[in-house]
C-alpha cells in the first residue's frame, strides 16, 4: 500500500537528518585551509605561528599575519610537540577534555546498529502483516478495491465474447442476492478461470461482472504477491480475503495468476519458497470460505498449462471460461463499442475494419480506434474517416510509414515487382481471399505489401485455400525471378518461403492433404513456441515420404505461379508501372488492371504531389547503376502479405489449439467459415 513507502521515505529522511546533525556536533568547526604536518613543523620551526590550539589529534593553528589553518598529527601523537611549539613561541591553547555530553557519545557510537535494530523491527512488523493503525505493511495486500460507484462498466461494454459473458451471467445474479441464490439450492463456483490470450477483456469481463451486480471488485495481479521476503506473499493472501470478507458480496479478481499458480517445485531459484507458501496459503483460503457468503475469486492467465493441479480441483477454480481473441463478428462489436466513443465520418464501416484485422484481440481494436482517431487530429480534422483507420491499421500492422528510407528507383521497382506478383497470383488463383490494397510505401520492416481481406473467421481453411495461398506466397519471388533472372532475385521473400512451406508443411502433418501421406497427425505445431513438433516417432520412410510430399506441394504451386505469370506478364509490367505512379493502389485499381483496361488515379490522387512521393525522378546519369538489387542486399525484406499474419495468426490461435472446454470447441466450428475442411 501506499502509506508503506510514505513511512520508508520519513524513516529515511530522519536518518539522513540526524546523521548530518551528528556529524555537525561531532566536528568542532573545521576553520582556515587544511595543511600537513610538515608544513606545520616547518612554519613552526622559521617561527612563523603564533597561537595553536589542540585538540586530540586536531591542530588550529594561526600565523602571525592572523590566517587560520588547520594540520592534523599523523601516527600516534608526537610527545616533543608541545615542547617545541613552546620553544618556538607559540602560543599553546588546550581544549577541555570531552566536548560531547556522554549519551550523545553513547548515541553517535551506537547509532548504526539503533538504525539497524530499528530497520529490523520495522520490516517484522510488516511481515506479520499487523503494521497496527498505522496501516504500514508489506503483510497488506495491494488489491485495489473499487466500490459499486466506482465501477461504470457493464456487459454492454464487452462484445464480441457472448459465449464468456454468458458462462458468467449466472455469477451476477448469484451476487446481486446469495442467500436467495442458496436456499434455492443453487451451486456457484467459488473460483472462475479466464483463460485467453492478452487483450482479450479478461480483467473487463471480471470487471462488468462486478459492475453488474453491483458489488466491491478487488483487483490484484499474482506478480504483486511474489516478494524476496518469505512470508510476505502468504500474508498479503491472507490479508486480502479478509478484506474480501469484510466486503462480500465481492469479487476478487487475480491476473496473471500464473505469477503465484506455477506448479510446485518447478521454478529454478531461491523464489520458489516464497512463491510456494502464498500458492499454498491460497488453497487453504480458497478451502476455509464455505461460510462466507459470495465472494467469488476471478483468476486470468493465459498459461493454464503451467497452473498447479491443486488450484483447478474441486471447490477452487474448477469453473473454465475461455476468452478467446474474437472472430471477425466479435471485431465488428468491439468496434462498434469503442467507435461510440469517437466522432466518425460515415464511410466509416466497422464491417470492413473487422474483416482487416484478424488476429487482432479486443485491446488493439481498441488501440486501432484510438490511433485513427489521434491521426485525424494531427491533420486537423473534426471527424475519423475510413482513411484513418487505414493508416491506423497499417501502421499498427507494419509500423510507420518510413519515407525517409532511401530507395533507388531500381529498388522500387523490384519491389513493385514483387508486390504485383502477390496481387495477381491472388487475384488468379481459385479460392483465395480478395485483394485489398497493394502499396510500395516502406513500413516497419517492409519494403512494400499486399494486403488481402480474409473474408470472414480463419479458422480453417480448404485444400484449394491453401494450395492458392502457397502460390500467392512465391507470387513475389516469382516476378522478380522472371524480370531479372534467377541470379537477381534478392532475399525480400525469406518470409514469403516460410509461410508457403508452413501452409506446405501442415497440410501433410496435420491436416491429413496428403494423399501418400494420408490423414495422420505426425508434427504438431507447439501452440506456445510454435515450433512444430513431433508427435510420434516416425520411421524413416514416413519422414521421407513426408519431406517428398512438402515439396510437392511447394513445386506444384510455386510452377503454378511461374504459369501464370507468364500468361499475364502485360498485367505485370502495368501493376508494377501504376505502383511506380500512384506508390499504393486499391481493389477498384487492381479490377482495371486484371481486366487490361487504364487505371483511374486513386480519389486522393494529385499528379503534383510528387514532393510526398517516395518514387525518385529517373536519373539519367545513374544509368550504369544496373547492378542495384542484388549487390545491395535488400536485406530485412520483411516483403509480407496478409497471408502471413493470417498463417501465423491462425496457428498462434490460443483458442484454435488449446481449447479444452468442449463447449467453446463447439463454437470454434459453429463460427467458423462455411468452407468444409479437407478436399
Ligand atoms: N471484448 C472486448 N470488448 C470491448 N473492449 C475490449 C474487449 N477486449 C478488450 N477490450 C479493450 O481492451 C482493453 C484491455 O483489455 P483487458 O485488460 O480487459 O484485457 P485482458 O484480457 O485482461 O488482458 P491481459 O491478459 O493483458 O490482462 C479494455 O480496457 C478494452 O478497452
Ligand atoms: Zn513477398
Amino acid at each position: 500500500m501506499n502509506d508503506i513507502s510514505k513511512n520508508l521515505i520519513l524513516w529515511i529522511v530522519i536518518a539522513l537528518m540526524l546523521i548530518l546533525l551528528f556529524q555537525a556536533l561531532g566536528s568542532s568547526g573545521s576553520t582556515g585551509n587544511t595543511v600537513d604536518y610538515t608544513t606545520f613543523m616547518r612554519e613552526v620551526a622559521s617561527e612563523r605561528v603564533s597561537e595553536a590550539n589542540i585538540n586530540n589529534r586536531e591542530i588550529q593553528f594561526r600565523n602571525r599575519s592572523g590566517e587560520m589553518f588547520q594540520t592534523f598529527i599523523p601516527g600516534n601523537d608526537d610527545p616533543q610537540l608541545i615542547d617545541t611549539l613552546l620553544a618556538r613561541n607559540v602560543t599553546v591553547i588546550g581544549e577541555p577534555p570531552e566536548k560531547r555530553s556522554l549519551w550523545l557519545t553513547l548515541l553517535l557510537n551506537w547509532f548504526p546498529f539503533l538504525l539497524l535494530i530499528g530497520v529490523w523491527i520495522f520490516f517484522m512488523r510488516q511481515m506479520q502483516g499487523g503494521g497496527g493503525r498505522g496501516a504500514m505493511s508489506f503483510g497488506k495486500s495491494k488489491a485495489r478495491m473499487l466500490t459499486p460507484d466506482q465501477i461504470k462498466t457493464t456487459f454492454a461494454d464487452v462484445a464480441g465474447c457472448d459465449e464468456a459473458k454468458e458462462d458468467v451471467k449466472e455469477v451476477v445474479d448469484f451476487l446481486r442476492e446469495p442467500t436467495r441464490f442458496q436456499e434455492l439450492g443453487g451451486k456457484i463456483p467459488k473460483g472462475i478461470l479466464m483463460v485467453g490470450p492478452p487483450g482479450t477483456g479478461k480483467t473487463l469481463l471480471a470487471r462488468a461482472i462486478a459492475g453488474e451486480a453491483k458489488v466491491p471488485f478487488f483487483a490484484i495481479s499474482g506478480s504483486d504477491f511474489v516478494e524476496m521476503f518469505v512470508g510476505v506473499g502468504a500474508a498479503r493472501v491472507r490479508d486480502m480475503f479478509e478484506q474480501a470478507k469484510k466486503n462480500a458480496p465481492c469479487i476478487i479478481f487475480i491476473d496473471e495468476i500464473d505469477a503465484v499458480g506455477r506448479h510446485r517445485g518447478s521454478g529454478h531459484g531461491g523464489g520458489n519458497d516464497e512463491r510456494e507458501q502464498t500458492l499454498n496459503q491460497m488453497l487453504v483460503e480458497m478451502d476455509g470460505f464455505e461460510d462466507n457468503k459470495g465472494i467469488i475469486i476471478i483468476a486470468a492467465t493465459n498459461r493454464p498449462d503451467v497452473l498447479d493441479k491443486a488450484l483447478l480441483r474441486p471447490g477452487r477454480f474448477d469453473r473454465e471460461v475461455n476468452v478467446s481473441l474474437p472472430d471477425v463478428k466479435g471485431r465488428e462489436q468491439i468496434l462498434k463499442v469503442h467507435l461510440r466513443k469517437i466522432r466518425i465520418a460515415e464511410d466509416v464501416d466497422p464491417k470492413v475494419i473487422a474483416r482487416g484485422t484478424p488476429g487482432f484481440s479486443g485491446a488493439e481494436l481498441a488501440n486501432l480506434v484510438n490511433e485513427s482517431a489521434l491521426f485525424a487530429a494531427r491533420n486537423h480534422k473534426k471527424i475519423v474517416t475510413m482513411n484513418e483507420f487505414e493508416m491506423a491499421k497499417d501502421k499498427i500492422k507494419l509500423g510507420s510509414e518510413r519515407r525517409t528510407l532511401s530507395m533507388t528507383r531500381e529498388e522500387l521497382e523490384s519491389t513493385a515487382y514483387h508486390e504485383a506478383g502477390h496481387a495477381i497470383i491472388g487475384s488468379l488463383v481459385p479460392g483465395y481471399w480478395p485483394l485489398h490494397k497493394v502499396t510500395i510505401v516502406p513500413r516497419g520492416r517492409a519494403l512494400g505489401v499486399a494486403f488481402f481481406l480474409p473474408k470472414g473467421d480463419e479458422t480453417s481453411y480448404t485444400k484449394e485455400f491453401m494450395e492458392s495461398a502457397i502460390s500467392v506466397a512465391y507470387g513475389g519471388r516469382v516476378a522478380e525471378e522472371i524480370i531479372y533472372g534467377k541470379d537477381k532475385v534478392t532475399s525480400g521473400a525469406s518470409q514469403d518461403i516460410r509461410v508457403a512451406t508452413s501452409y506446405a508443411r501442415s497440410m501433410v502433418t496435420e491436416y491429413g492433404l496428403s494423399e501418400k501421406v494420408g490423414p495422420i497427425l505426425t508434427l504438431e505445431q507447439n501452440s506456445f513456441s510454435g515450433q512444430p513438433q513431433k508427435v510420434a516417432t516416425l520411421s524413416p520412410e514416413l519422414s521421407r515420404l513426408i519431406d517428398d510430399e512438402i515439396k510437392f506441394f511447394i513445386d506444384k504451386n510455386y510452377d503454378r505461379a511461374m504459369q501464370l505469370l507468364k500468361d499475364n506478364i502485360d498485367i505485370l509490367h502495368a501493376m508494377k508501372d501504376a505502383l511506380m505512379t500512384y506508390e499504393t493502389i486499391d481493389a477498384s485499381q487492381i479490377k482495371e488492371l486484371m481486366q487490361r483496361k487504364p487505371v483511374t488515379p486513386p480519389k486522393d490522387w494529385e499528379a503534383d504531389s510528387v514532393k510526398k512521393s517516395i518514387v525518385p525522378e529517373k536519373d539519367t546519369d545513374d544509368s550504369d547503376n544496373d547492378n542495384s538489387i542484388s549487390e545491395k542486399n535488400v536485406s530485412n525484406t520483411d516483403v509480407s502479405n496478409e497471408a502471413t499474419s493470417m498463417a501465423e495468426k491462425a496457428q498462434q490461435d490460443y483458442s484454435k489449439d488449446n481449447n479444452q472446454s468442449t463447449e467453446s470447441k463447439e463454437n470454434t466450428t459453429a463460427n467458423s467459415e462455411d468452407k468444409p475442411q479437407g478436399s
